[in-house]
C-alpha cells in the first residue's frame, strides 16, 4: 500500500507526464513501478471501458484527461477507496478513507481543473464541494459507484454531463384548484438548481390554471395522458392536438396505472408517442415491470419489449425522456435500490445503443420513478445512467424542491 506522500508523489508524476505519453505506455509505467496509478488520455470522452483496459491491477488512482464541451481542459481522477487508507486529495486536503465501506471499494470521480478547485474534503465524498463557475457540475463530480470490481457499463462522465437532469412531479389525481395554489407557490418562490429541467404533471382539469401559475418560472408543465387522435367521438379524451393547442409542453404516456387501470397496451402507448411527437410535444414515456415479472428475472425483457414498441413507430428520439419506473416500488415506499435502478437504466441505454445508435443512447436521458423521496434522491442520482426522476407523492410536498435540487 502507497503511503500518502508516495501517492502524491505519484499523482504528481503522473500528472507531468499527461500530455506527453500514450495511455499504454503509461499504464506500462504505472505496472513497473508498481505505483498503482493508471492514466488515461482522451478528447472529450472518458469511458470506464477503457478505463478496464489499462487498469489490469487494483487502482489506488487513475486520471484522465479531457476537454469539455465548453472547451476547458480538465483532468478526472478516480481513486478506489480501500480499508485504511487515506489519500491526499488535489487540493492537498486529506480525505480519510479508513471508515469507507471495509468490504466494497468505492470509485470517485474528482473533477480538478484550475477553475474546479476542490473547496473541501470530508471522509464522505458526498460532501465534496466545487468552487464557481462550475459548482452547479457537481452532480458528476460528486457520483460515488460502489462496485465489487470496475463497472462493466462504460461509463462517459462528460455524457451525463451533457445530458440535463430532469424531474418531473406526477400529481395523478390529486388535488383541489386551492390546494394546487400553494404548490405552484412552493416552487415559484423556491430556489431550484437552475441545471434542472422541471415538469410538474397536474390533472387535466388543472392545466391551464397551473401553467398560468407558473408563468415566467422555469417550471414547465405536463399532461399525465392523451389521445392519440386529433378530435372526434372520443368521449372522456383530451387529444394531442388539443395540448399543442393549449401550449402545454409535455405529456406523460404509458404510466403503469394507464397501462394497467385503463388497459393500455404497448401498441396504444406506441400510438400516443407517435401522435404526440408529430404535433411537436415532448413525451415522458414510462416503462417498467411487475414483482412478478422482476422476480421471474423478466425485468430486461419486458422494458425492450415495451421500448420495442415504440420504436416500431418512433425514429427520433430527441424528444422523449424514459421513465423506468419498476411497477412494485410505485406507490409503496419500496424504493429500488441505487443498484438495482442503474442496472435497468444501463440496460435501457444499452438497448437504445443497439437500436437507436451510441448518440441518441448518449443523449437519452432516463429518469427514475417509483417511491423517490427527499432521502434517496441524492444517491439515486449519483447514479451515471440515472438523469432525474419522476416523483408522485412526494411532489405533492414541499419535500419536492429537495429532489429536483438532488444535485446541488
Ligand atoms: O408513479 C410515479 C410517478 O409517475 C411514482 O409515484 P410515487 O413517487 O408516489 O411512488
Amino acid at each position: 500500500m502507497l503511503s500518502v506522500n508516495q501517492l502524491h508523489a505519484h499523482q504528481l508524476e503522473a500528472r507531468k507526464r499527461l500530455h506527453r505519453h500514450q495511455p499504454a505506455s503509461l499504464a506500462n509505467h504505472a505496472a513497473a513501478n508498481e505505483c498503482n496509478v493508471a492514466i488515461s488520455r482522451s478528447i472529450g470522452r472518458i469511458h470506464w471501458q477503457k478505463l478496464r483496459r489499462l487498469v489490469t491491477q487494483p487502482v489506488s488512482y487513475a486520471v484522465c484527461s479531457a476537454s469539455l464541451p465548453d472547451g476547458e481542459h480538465t483532468h478526472i481522477e478516480i481513486g478506489a477507496r480501500r480499508p485504511n487508507t487515506t489519500f491526499e486529495t488535489d487540493d492537498g486536503g486529506l480525505g480519510d478513507l479508513a471508515r469507507a465501506n471495509e468490504a466494497v471499494r468505492r470509485f470517485v470521480c474528482v473533477f480538478n481543473t484550475t477553475k474546479w478547485r476542490m473547496l473541501t474534503t470530508t471522509t464522505r465524498f458526498g460532501s465534496i464541494k466545487f468552487a464557481r463557475p462550475y459548482a452547479n457540475s457537481t452532480q458528476v463530480a460528486l457520483r460515488t459507484i460502489t462496485t465489487k470490481s470496475l463497472p462493466s457499463t462504460p461509463f462517459s462522465i462528460l455524457d451525463k454531463m451533457a445530458r440535463t437532469f430532469f424531474v418531473g412531479g406526477n400529481w395523478k389525481m390529486n388535488g383541489s384548484l386551492e390546494s394546487t395554489k400553494s404548490l405552484t407557490q412552493t416552487l415559484t418562490q423556491a430556489k431550484l438548481d437552475s441545471n434542472v429541467e422541471v415538469v410538474v404533471a397536474p390533472p387535466a382539469l388543472h392545466l391551464l390554471t397551473v401553467q398560468e401559475q407558473l408563468k415566467g418560472s422555469s417550471v414547465s408543465v405536463s399532461a399525465q395522458n392523451a389521445f392519440h387522435k386529433a378530435s372526434g367521438a372520443f368521449t372522456g379524451e383530451v387529444s394531442v392536438s388539443m395540448l399543442k393547442d393549449a401550449s402545454i409542453p409535455w405529456v406523460i404516456l404509458g404510466h403503469s396505472e394507464r397501462r394497467t387501470l385503463f388497459h393500455e397496451s404497448d401498441a396504444n402507448v406506441a400510438e400516443k408517442t407517435a401522435a404526440a411527437l408529430a404535433e411537436n410535444l415532448s413525451v415522458i414515456l414510462c416503462i417498467g415491470e411487475t414483482l412478478e415479472q422482476r422476480e421471474a428475472n423478466e425485468t430486461v425483457n419486458v422494458v425492450v419489449r415495451q421500448l420495442n414498441a415504440v420504436a416500431d413507430q418512433v425514429k427520433d428520439w430527441s424528444k422523449i425522456v424514459v421513465a423506468y419506473e419498476p411497477v412494485w416500488a410505485i406507490g409503496t415506499g419500496k424504493v429500488a435500490t441505487s443498484e438495482q435502478a442503474q442496472e435497468v437504466h444501463a440496460a435501457i441505454r444499452k438497448w437504445a445503443s443497439e437500436k437507436l445508435g451510441k448518440d441518441t443512447a448518449d443523449k437519452l436521458r432516463i429518469i427514475y420513478g417509483g417511491s423517490v423521496a427527499g432521502k434517496n434522491c441524492k444517491e439515486l442520482a449519483q447514479q451515471p445512467d440515472i438523469d432525474g426522476f419522476l416523483v408522485g407523492g412526494a411532489s405533492l410536498k414541499p419535500e419536492f424542491v429537495d429532489i429536483v435540487n438532488a444535485n446541488a
